[in-house]
């Protein structure tokens, strides 16, 4: 049995908030609930007849304060986060925020901070955040990314990035070229991702295995991330995630 299979999925957002005169990006400490004691953007669960933007902008409103203005709103991209023995999949909607209206303030829930690019704190973040931001604040085209986590504790001699990678890239000619890359680590058993060809984009497709790209276990958090699974320079960002983990459909 498939300890990812998925029978469902919760509906959730996530709104960066950037700064891109002074390269900065505002975080909040989550102070209670799922993923308490991590620096994130704001977001939750999207409320029964909302559309995931307008619950990204209400939870951005609730948890730090303010109203991102239309025009520097944008959906970045789309995360599935897949939790073993759990069949329940949290499709995640993920928005920039270039410009915002009111005073941003702390709430019972989050402590909000300005942090400079250089200097976002990973180490205290939910793990795959490393594999994505990145892409994010490059402004780069819309992602989708399958991240599977484990409930158990990362060794502590685990190295503190990647180490003795192998590198292979593939390119297929079908209505859109895609290309696909697999990195695996010295240590793990390489895992073989399908990236669907006949999807109208042009995507980097990355998966990797097991234990060996983070420093570590999120300070308090109880999961470990063992594999994920990016596309990125998508065509149009994805709007749903099939029970499969594939992309449903692309936003107009
Ligand atoms: N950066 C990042 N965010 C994540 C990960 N996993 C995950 O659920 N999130 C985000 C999505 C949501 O914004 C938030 C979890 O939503 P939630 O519903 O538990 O949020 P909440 O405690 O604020 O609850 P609510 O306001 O909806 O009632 O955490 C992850 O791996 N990385």
């Amino acid at each position: 049995m498939d300890p990812f299979r998925l029978t469902s999925k919760k509906v959730l957002t996530l709104v960066m908030v950037i700064d891109k005169e002074q390269q900065k990006i505002l975080l909040g400490y989550k102070k209670r609930g799922f993923g308490a004691h991590l620096w994130n953007g704001f977001g939750g669960k999207v409320e029964p007849g909302e559309t995931p933007q307008q619950g990204a902008l209400r939870e951005l409103e609730e948890e730090a304060g303010i109203t991102a203005k239309p025009e520097g709103f944008q959906k970045a991209g789309l995360l599935l986060f897949l939790f073993e023995n759990d069949p329940v999949g949290l499709e995640t909607h993920v928005y920039k925020a270039y410009s915002y209206q009111g005073q941003i303030r702390e709430c019972d829930e989050m402590r909000p901070q300005w942090f400079n690019f250089a200097d976002i704190p990973y180490d205290q973040m939910w793990e795959d955040d490393r594999i994505w931001l990145p892409i994010l604040l490059k402004e780069q085209a819309p992602f989708f990314g399958r991240m599977y986590f484990k409930r158990r504790p990362l060794e502590e001699s685990v190295p503190d990035q990647l180490t003795n990678l192998s590198t292979s890239t593939s390119t297929t000619s079908t209505a859109a070229t895609t290309a696909t890359t697999t990195i695996t680590t010295a240590s793990a058993t390489p895992v073989v991702v399908e990236t669907n060809s006949s999807t109208p984009i042009a995507s980097l497709s990355k998966t990797m295995t097991a234990t060996s790209f983070t420093p570590g276990q999120p300070k308090s958090g109880p999961f470990t991330m063992f594999e994920y699974h990016i596309e990125q320079n998508l065509l149009a960002p994805p709007k749903e995630i099939a029970l499969d983990g594939t992309i449903a459909s692309f936003e107009n």
